[in-house]
Order: structure tokens, then sequence, then C-alpha cells
């Protein structure tokens, strides 16, 4: 039982870790190869030291010899040695039947190294002559081996039942041969002959699968190796005096030695027998096998243990209690104890109770269900300072009837790898500067989410939060400034809510937050989401101070319901569509989407195509308003862009600037209106008549802070010849709110080289007195809003009044816009202003028309 037992455990072992046990010196090797040798004599054993011996096995070391191959030798059992040869653990396979199926696997050379046939073997008595006689019988055979599969087609064919206990092992097949528990062992000639001789037993008459023997390696690899072996072969072959002989009349002289003795030994035993009874030959034969059984397994052992005790793996079998019945080092370095102390104590002893106890789980799983299972085991120590995680193989250990006895567990520290793995997750799904979730995770919990809407109809709400203006702080404060700021706005928001919601950064100064586990009525969870948003908004509306001074911060949201998309992708452009309206809405709002939105994105996307296609089939045009003085003489124009389409007319500049702003066309489109109308300044300077004329151009925010705005001017400038003093440049106030220090750069710039500039809808914004005092104005605009309303509303009168005085006292031309009727004209007229645009005196034309308004104009 015990032999048995130790099968099952050295297999387990060298399963997972083959180990090198014999390594030729490496003086002058050069090229190193690891050879499988299974216990095969006289074809192949393992010598003493471990080296390959037997015929194959001398033969190699002889070629390797000559060849300046260092060999490795891994003893293994042939079940095993094939494992690790299909795994490339091991290089070379001696020893190896040829068959068409394992071809297929491995790589063999052309001349047979030696060639071989099978016998059964028995106790005297059981005669097999050929297949039949095999009916009804238990034999032994190698598993995976040609004799088993040879067999089991033999016994189909004929349609007998027999049945094949497979081995790991020739020498286990005999010792079950040996307990009585099989009645036959198939083996080849030169392994059975040899046990044959030494335990009395009978060789079946019945010859079976002749075979040639070759070394082998994985299939495709060593096959250089394998061709020299060839050389080799074939030339000792034809050779009576070359090793291949003397090796094989080594182990034949042997083999007849060992049958000449046997036969004297059976004559000796048969006079023993007849003198001193079967009583003594018997419990000589025993002791013999014993003594060999405990030698053999004795230098397994300590073989075994040298690896195990130098793997980098926590190895330990327990018994059916779960007593530590074996642990390697590493294991009894982990208890700190060493491995005899280890012995027969449980995990309670090492561990704390609830990892004991998990473990306990584990491995009765493994037992009671006689499985190998492969887990992932948290591990505290039982003083709780050391958590530590593994990761544990085990397998169960079985009898030879397969009852389990014991359990081997191997396993590997993973912790640091966990660790690793942590950190990775952490980088993957979440937020470096915040630590919430990033937009990953929030797709795959939005995922989550909207599959349960769609399967439960359960409510949920998809937040959009914008922070208002945060690139303007984070670029006057820096950004240091800005990512404190945002940390502080994740941690009020996350205190404001629920653990089931979602709260994620997407980047910059975007928040989203999903918001789940709302009432199943619509009604009622969208009500509760407006009272969520609003707090959102007050948690980033507290003050906050930033260097030492108080700032108020707003955000622009936006809300999708789950039920407003059909997929998360157009759920998280309808959240994001919204927070858009709630901006565009002027900030500090809560918006929730509606079809409308929808709509307007659309004709906005068509818009925005045509407008694309605009510049290149010349649909743009501009035209001229003209301004006058008070004597209603002309000043200049007004340059308006226009845009003609064929098949839609004419799109109003309101409709599509701001798409032009928001794509980024303004630019060219900008550029192309400041070439045409330099073009025209520069036509305008040969003129008498019109020399003196200014063109008033708007410039877009867009422009204003592009980085190459100064430059492409500049560049225009020269190239028209244009004077720049006629150059009137339409900036309005709410272009200096957004980086104002880059814009007030190009502005100063461009003022010094003569280019003049205009307050634009001047009174309608923040109308701050600094921008005033700091820019290098010519002129203030008074916004049409306060013309219109002039007449009728007295505080219009007295904005207008107001800006005039500024105009004055700052020497700042003031022009009104919009005056559309002669009463307009003349109160703007008696309070004091001198400049003058707007329908009443001209609409915005072509070119022609501008010059019917100036008789001096030749054109
Ligand atoms: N960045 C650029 N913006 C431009 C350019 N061309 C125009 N625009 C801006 O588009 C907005 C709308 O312009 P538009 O429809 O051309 O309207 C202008 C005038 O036609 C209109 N106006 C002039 N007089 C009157 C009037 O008596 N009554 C009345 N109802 N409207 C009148 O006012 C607009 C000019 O406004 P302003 O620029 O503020 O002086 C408008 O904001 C343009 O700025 C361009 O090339 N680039």
């Amino acid at each position: 039982m015990h032999f048995l037992a130790g099968f099952a455990f050295v297999g387990c072992l060298l399963l997972v870790f083959p180990g090198i046990l014999w390594a030729q010196p490496a003086a002058e090797a050069e090229r190193t190869l690891v050879v499988g040798v299974y216990h095969n004599p006289p074809k192949l054993r393992a010598a003493e030291d471990g080296s390959p011996s037997g015929i194959l096995g001398e033969l190699l070391v002889e070629i390797a010899r000559r060849e300046g191959w260092q060999l490795q030798a891994v003893s293994c059992d042939w079940i095993y040695c094939l494992r690790f040869l299909l795994e490339g653990e091991i290089d070379l396979l001696p020893d190896m039947a040829y068959t068409e199926q394992r071809a297929e696997s491995f790589s063999f050379h052309q001349v047979p190294a030696l060639y071989s046939w099978s016998q059964l073997y028995g106790e005297g008595g059981v005669l097999v002559t050929d297949i039949t006689d095999l009916a009804n019988q238990r034999i032994a055979v190698l598993s995976g081996s040609v004799q088993q599969s040879y067999l089991e087609q033999q016994l189909q064919q004929h349609g007998l039942v027999a049945e094949l206990v497979p081995t790991e092992s020739l020498a286990e097949g005999f010792a079950l041969l040996q307990a009585g528990r099989v009645g036959l062992v198939a083996a080849n000639h030169y392994f059975g002959q040899q046990l044959a001789g030494r335990h009395q037993l009978q060789a079946s008459p019945w010859l079976f699968q002749p075979s040639q023997l070759f070394y082998a390696s994985r299939h495709g690899q060593q096959l250089d190796l394998l061709q020299q072996i060839d050389t080799y072969l074939q030339r000792w072959q034809q050779q009576p005096d070359s090793p291949y002989y003397q090796i094989l009349s080594r182990w034949g002289a042997a083999e007849l030695e060992s049958s000449s003795m046997q036969q004297h030994y059976r004559n000796l035993l048969l006079l023993m027998v007849s003198l001193l009874l079967v009583v003594f030959g018997g419990a000589l034969v025993l002791r013999w096998q014993v003594k060999e059984k405990t030698r053999h397994l004795q230098a397994s052992e300590a073989r075994l243990n040298t690896i195990l005790d130098t793997v980098d793996a926590y190895i330990y079998i327990k018994d059916k209690k779960l007593c530590y019945q074996y642990v390697n080092k590493k294991v009894a370095e982990l208890f700190q104890c060493t491995a005899d102390e280890a012995t027969g104590h449980n995990d309670f002893a090492f561990f704390d109770h609830a990892t004991a106890q998990q473990l306990q789980a584990n491995d009765r799983d493994v037992l009671d269900r006689g499985e190998r299972k492969v887990r992932e085991e948290e591990n505290t120590s039982i003083d709780g300072r050391l958590t530590r995680h593994f990761l544990s193989v085990k397998i169960p250990l079985c009898k030879p009837d397969g009852e389990v006895y014991a359990l081997c567990g191997i396993s590997t520290d993973v912790t640091e790898h966990r660790q690793q793995q942590q950190a990775i997750h952490q980088l993957a799904f979440y937020d470096a500067l915040t630590g919430l979730p990033n937009r990953r995770l929030l797709l795959d919990r939005l995922q989550q989410a909207f599959a349960l809407h769609q399967r439960q109809q359960q409510q949920g709400a998809l937040m959009f939060i914008d922070l208002d203006h945060f690139k303007d702080l984070n670029d006057t404060l820096g950004h240091a400034v800005g990512d404190e700021l945002l940390v502080d706005i994740s941690n009020r928001l996350q205190q404001g809510i629920r653990s089931c919601d979602t709260l994620a950064r997407l980047g910059g100064d975007e928040f989203v937050l999903l918001l789940q586990e709302l009432p199943d009525d619509e009604q009622r969870a969208w009500q509760r989401v407006q009272v969520i948003a609003e707090k959102v908004l007050q948690l980033v509306n507290q003050p906050v101070q930033l260097q030492q001074q108080p700032y108020q911060l707003s955000a622009s949201i936006g809300v999708a319901m789950l039920s407003d998309g059909d997929s998360v992708d157009v759920l998280m452009q309808r959240a994001d569509m919204a927070m858009y309206d709630a901006k565009g809405r002027g900030r500090n709002r809560v918006r929730f989407f509606n079809q409308h939105m929808q709509v307007e994105v659309t004709e906005r996307t068509v818009l925005t195509n045509r407008l694309r296609q605009a510049m290149e089939k010349e649909e743009l045009y501009l035209a001229y308003q003209p301004q006058f003085d008070r004597r209603q003489g002309i000043t200049g124009a007004e340059v308006l862009l226009r845009w003609q389409h064929p098949d839609h007319g004419h799109y109003a500049p309101a409709d599509f600037i701001p798409i032009a702003e928001a794509t980024g066309l303004i630019l060219p489109i900008g550029q192309w209106v400041l070439q045409q109308s330099c073009r025209l300044l520069a036509d305008w300077a040969k003129e008498p008549g019109c020399q003196h004329w200014q063109l008033a151009v708007n410039i877009s925010p867009r422009q204003l802070h592009d980085a190459h705005f100064v430059e492409q001017l500049t560049a225009i400038l020269q190239q028209t010849e244009a004077p720049a003093e006629r150059l009137l440049l339409e900036i309005t106030e709410s272009q200096l709110l957004e980086d104002t220090e880059l814009a007030l750069k190009h502005i100063h710039q461009l003022a010094a080289m003569g280019i003049r500039f205009a307050l634009d809808d001047f009174g309608t914004g923040y109308s701050s007195l600094q921008y005033l005092k700091t820019l290098p104005l010519k002129q203030l605009k008074i916004d049409a809003s306060f013309v219109r309303d002039l007449l009728q509303d007295s505080s219009d009168e007295a904005i207008v009044r107001t800006i005039l005085a500024l105009g004055q006292s700052l020497e700042l031309e003031v022009i009104a816009e919009g005056v559309e009727t002669a009463a307009q004209f003349k109160a703007l007229y008696q309070i004091g202003c001198r400049q003058f645009q707007g329908y009443y005196l001209a609409r915005p034309g072509t070119l022609e028309q501008l010059y019917q308004h100036s008789p001096s104009h030749p054109g």
C-alpha cells in the first residue's frame, strides 16, 4: 500500500515540477539536452548517479560525449515523461516505439535504435497463446503505451471483455501482479524477461506488437539532433566492434548472466523449497522485494526533497483529517517552524480563524469530490499581521481502488501579482486625480443599469455636470489650483450622493452622475432627479477658498433619463446635449433632455455639413452696411457675412455663425472675410473719394483666441497693402471673458500695428470700466436694443446718455447701431450721438449700393 501511495505522490509532484536529477559536466558542452529517463531496463533506466543508463541510455551518453552535447537527465514515470516531452519540459525521450498516432505529436529519427516486441506475463498456469485467452482477465498495461492501444483495439475487434488496468510505470504493473490485483501484465520483452526471471513469472507464448524503438523529440523540434543520432546508428550498426554492439553485448551479457543466475537461483530455490519448505522461500522473496523497494523509494525521496525544498512554491500534503503530513521548506518558513513541527497540525495552528475555516472548506471540497481544484486563497497569519494571496492547486491522492486518502497542495504566492493587478485595475478604471470611476468604468456600469432598465423597467438617469468657466480659472490660477478645485468638487459631490449611484470624472471639468434605484413611477423618478440635480448645483455653488480668495463656482447640468435612449451611446449623447443646452441658456442650471434638443442638434449637423462645403462652392459673400456721420456723410461700412445656398436660399448669419464658431469653421471663413475687407481698403486707399473710409469687421472669439491670428492678419495686411488704421475690428465684451490674457495680448499686438478696435453691443454685457481703461479702443457701439426702445423707455435713454458721456470722457467715438426710424435718429442726435448705422439710413447691400450713398465716390 505504501509503495502504491508513493507512486501517486511522486506522480503528483513530478507532474508539476519536473526536476533535473542528473547533469553531465558542462566543460566543453555546446548544447544542453534535457533527456527523460524512465525505468524500463535493460533498455532504459537511471544509473545510481541519475545519468541515463541501459542500452538506449548509454548509447545516447556515448553519442553526446562525441558530439559535445551536455545531457541533463530527468527521471520520470513513463506517462509523465511523455507529458514533459509534449510540453517541452524535456528535449529527448529514448525508447519510444513508433506509431502513426505518436508521429503526430513527436518526431522520430529514421534508423531504429532497437527492435522489440511485447508479451504478457503472469503466474504459472495462466497460458496465453492468442487474444481469446485474454477474455475476462485483469491485465496491467502501461498508461499511454503502444501495448495499451494495441490490446484495446484487439479486444474490441474480437468482441472480448477484459479489464485493462493502466499503470504509470511497468514496475507498478508488476507490483500489481505481485499483489494479486491483476492476473497479467503486458510489457516489452526486454523488461518483461528481466522481471519474469526475477519473480518466477511466466511469459506468454503469444508475442504481439513488434515495434521499432527510437529516440523521440517534441514534434518538429531537435530535428538536427535526430539526424545526428541516425548517422551514428547507421554507421555503428554496420561495424561489429562499434559502441552500439559493445553496449548491446554488455546489457545482453548482463541479461544472460542474469538469466543463468536466475536458472541457478531457481534450481537452488527448488532445492531449498524441498528442504526448507515454502515458508522460508516466501519470506526471502518478500524481504528482498521490501528491501529493493525501500531503497528505490529512499533514493527517490531524497531526490524529490531536494527539488521540493528548492522550488519557489508551497507544497504540502494533508490527510483526510486535514492535518499536515508533509510540508516543504517554504511552508515551514511561512509557519515559522520546522517541517516536523508542522506535521500533524491543521490550519488553525498557523492561520487566523477565518482563513483556517476557508482553507478547510476548500480542502474538504477536494477530498469529497476527489477532483483537482484551483483556487485563489487569501491567508492571514495567526497573529493577523500578514495577509498574502496564494494560487493553490489541490490534487486528491487516491489509492489504486480510487479511494481518496489525502490531498497534495501546491500554492504559489501571488501577492505581488495581485497588487500589480489592483494597481493596473485602478489605473484602467479610475481617474488618477480624484479617484473617481473613469469613463470606462462608468460605461460599464451604465451598460448594466441600462440592461436592467430594459429588462425590468428600473428607472435611472444620467447627469452630465460641467463646471462653468473652469478653463478660465484653470488658466488664471494655474493647473495645480485647478486640480485642487476638481478634487474639492469631487469630494463635495461624493458626499451628496447615495452608495447606489456612480459619480465619474470623464476628464477636465466634466463629471457624470449615474443615478439608479429611482422610484418606479416615471414622473416621481423625474422629480427625484430634479431634486438631486438642484442639490448638485448647490454643492457646486458653495464658495471655495483658492489662494486665499473666495470663489463661487457654478455648473451646467444636462440630464437624460434611461428611458430617453435606446443605447448607452445615445444616452451619453443626449445627456451631453442637455448639458450644452443648459450652457447655452446662461449656465448654472439644469436641463432635461427633450426631443427639441435632438431636432436642433440634427439640424445643426446638417447645417454644419452644408457650411463646410459653402466655402469651396463659393456660396459665401459679403454685404456692406454704410456708417454715417451727423451730416449723413459716409464714414465707412460694416462688413457683414452672407450665405446664399443654391437649394435652401439665404441662411441668416445669426443661425450659421454660431455653428461656424462651434466647429472652428469660423477660422478659415473669418480669414477670408479679412482678406476681402483688406483688398477693398487697399482699393479705397487709391480713390480720393473714399480714402478716409474705414471698414468695420466682426471678429469672433475663436479668431481672437487663435494662436495664429496676429500672424495671419499681419500677412494679409502685407499682401494687400491695406492701410491698417482703416481697419476697425469689432469685438464683444463676452469675447474677452474667456482666456482674457491671450485675447488682450492679441489686441495690444494688433493695435500696435495701427489696427483700431470697437466694442460691439456695448451696454448689454458687463460694461466693465476695467476694459475701457485697459483696452486700446477707438469706438463704442451702442447696442441696437437701447436704440429700439429709446423713445419709449427712459432707462434706455439714460443708458445711451451714459455711454455717450463715457465716450466723451475717454475720448472714444460712439456709434449707435440699429437706427431704424427718423425719430430715433433725431433723438440720438439731440442727446449727442454723432455716428449712426441702421436701416433708416441704409441696409446692408452690395458695394454698388454702398457707393450710391456717396456722391463723392466715382463708382
Ligand atoms: N464673426 C463674424 N460675425 C459676423 C459677421 N457678419 C455678421 N456677423 C454677426 O452676425 C450677427 C448677425 O448679423 P446680421 O444678420 O448681418 O445683422 C447685422 C445687420 O444686418 C443688423 N442691422 C444693421 N442695422 C439694423 C437695423 O436698423 N435694424 C436691425 N434689426 N438690424 C440691423 O445688425 C447686425 C450687425 O450687428 P453688429 O455686428 O452687432 O454690428 C451679428 O452679431 C454680426 O456681428 C462676420 O463676418 N464675422
